[in-house]
């Protein structure tokens, strides 16, 4: 009933201007994690409906007018007035985002916020797609410049942690420069890309087939990532699944290139001279903002050793504190639940084995919250081993693992470009010295100091080493969706 309020169409395929039915054999529960109800069974997309819908992208991108005939302002025009729509039912995708999520309105509100911007900061690139003119060769034979050309149909998956922002993150820079899309959510909450969908169609401003949405499992995606007419992939989610990604775009006859965001295992720093208070608070909210469901969350702490115990004295009480404002209502909580069963039983799976091996000691939390919903208690687990795996793996869960005390930044350093992540990084301090050493020091693609989680539409935001390829946001997101054609001229 909810849903219905919030979201028209029960037909849940948006594919060339249309909302069609799907007509997979398998269908995706939809939970809504705060009571572990099932909120609504959606039909998955099949590959015959896969295969229709990037046809009608690819279809749109060769013969419509979207790249063939509009020019970049038409484009910026069309961008701003997706944003606005955003912007007028912002409660509504909000409402659905959290619905699906479990995460507080509150949150889930200044996704939705950030969304918009995110299309309006793109809207401002799609007049500013720039080839350049290189003048008469030496010789004055030639005239040679370059074309900057949009890719053609792009392939879209993303994970079920932010589902509408990772979304807005893809969709527009891959319309900035004219492709066409077709996006797969995550089976866990495709509800607000399909409402993002429907205010799209509502607008009535895109030509048909530009975008288009089919929700489903893996084989959806799967079947879109091996489809010889998506020309690249941007994908959101595990290590192992982009991995899975990246090997079937190689395979596909037209070797298809790939965007791929995936997880990470963030290290926060917190120096000998830093506010302690504030440090604490800041580490404790990297780890737990979104249920450490996060794919950029400070999760691994390094704590200088004449600061450590005093440290742990904060975190902990800034973690009762946290925990004490856990509430199974996303109007009041601080943060939400766990997206689904498989989710809790595996965040608790690395807490108990990390305890049963001797890998770790529980300072706080390590146990589920409530009896009803997918809830897990803020938890901060000290003492590990090296090569502990609560140390080595992405938990996804709201668990921060203390290292031993340190002494010297280096010896930080030397450990974590080890690390087979490369996602992000933070330090706490107002050490000049030490922050220039940690910022251009450490191998990850985003550096915070005395802040953690800030993601801004201009600053571009990706990985090193296996935390992905490619970056997402900034001027180098359109740079993902374009490519650069010489024309050599001799007239
Ligand atoms: N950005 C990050 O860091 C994220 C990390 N994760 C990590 O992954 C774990 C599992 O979460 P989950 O959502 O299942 O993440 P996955 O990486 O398995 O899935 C992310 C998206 O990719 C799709 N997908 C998975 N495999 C393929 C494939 N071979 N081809 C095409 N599409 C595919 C998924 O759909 P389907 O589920 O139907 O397969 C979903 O839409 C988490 O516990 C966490 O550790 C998850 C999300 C984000
Ligand atoms: C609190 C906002 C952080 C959002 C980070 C974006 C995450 C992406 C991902 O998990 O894939």
């Amino acid at each position: 009933m909810v849903v219905a309020s919030l979201l028209n169409n029960t037909n849940h395929m948006y594919s060339n201007g249309a909302w069609v039915e799907a007509s997979g054999s398998s269908a995706s529960q939809i939970y809504n994690p705060t009571s572990g109800n099932i909120i609504l069974t959606l039909t998955d997309g099949s590959p015959k409906d896969m295969d229709a819908t990037v046809q009608a992208a690819h279809d749109a991108f060769f013969k419509g007018p979207w790249y063939n005939e509009w020019s970049g302002m038409q484009r910026r025009d069309a961008l701003l007035k997706i944003a606005q729509a955003m912007d007028d039912n912002s409660s509504k995708l909000a409402a659905i985002e959290s619905l699906q999520t479990g995460k507080p309105i509150a949150n889930s509100t200044g996704e939705v916020a950030h969304g918009s911007e995110v299309f309006r900061y793109f809207a401002g690139l799609a007049d500013k797609q720039y080839g350049r003119h290189h003048g008469p060769s030496h010789d004055q034979r030639f005239t040679t410049y370059t074309l900057t050309e949009p890719i053609g149909v792009i392939g879209l998956i993303t994970a079920f942690n932010f589902p509408l922002m990772l979304a807005c993150w893809k969709i527009a820079p891959a319309l900035v420069s004219g492709n066409t899309l077709v996006i797969k959510p995550s089976p866990n909450t495709p509800l607000s890309t399909l409402l993002l969908a429907q205010l799209i169609n509502d607008l009535n401003i895109l030509p048909p087939g530009v975008f288009n949405v089919v929700s489903g499992g893996t084989e959806t995606g799967a079947t879109m990532v091996a489809h010889n007419l998506v020309d690249k992939v941007s994908f959101t989610g595990s290590v192992g699944a982009g991995k899975a990604v990246y090997q079937a775009s190689a395979k596909s006859s037209t070797l298809k290139g790939v965007c791929l965001e995936l997880g990470g295992k963030s290290p926060h720093v917190v120096m000998d001279d830093a506010d302690l208070k504030a440090a604490a608070h800041t580490a404790a909210m990297a780890a737990y903002t979104n249920t450490g469901q996060t794919c950029c969350a400070g999760t691994i702490l390094y704590v200088h050793k004449s600061v450590y115990t005093q440290f742990l004295q904060e975190l902990k009480s800034v973690t009762e504190d946290i925990t004490s404002k856990i509430t199974q209502d996303t109007k009041s909580s601080i943060i939400g639940p766990l997206i689904n069963q498989t989710q809790l039983d595996r965040v608790h799976g690395f807490v108990q084995r990390a305890v049963d091996n001797g890998e770790a000691e529980v300072l706080i939390g390590g146990s589920r919250l409530f009896d009803s919903g997918f809830y897990y208690k803020p938890t901060v687990l000290i003492n590990p081993t090296n090569k502990a795996q609560v140390v080595c793996e992405e938990i996804f869960g709201p668990v921060v693992t203390v290292m031993p005390p340190f002494d010297d930044l280096e010896h930080v350093l030397e450990l974590e470009n080890n690390s087979s992540f490369g996602l992000a990084a933070g330090i706490f301090s107002n050490n000049a010295k030490a922050i220039n050493r940690f910022t251009t020091g450490i191998r990850a693609g985003t550096v915070w100091v005395n802040c953690f989680n800030i993601l801004l539409p201009y600053m571009p935001f990706g990985g090193y080493k296996s935390s992905g390829i490619g970056r997402e946001l900034g001027l180098e997101a359109v740079n993902e969706f374009v490519q650069t054609k010489s024309v050599t001229a001799r007239y």
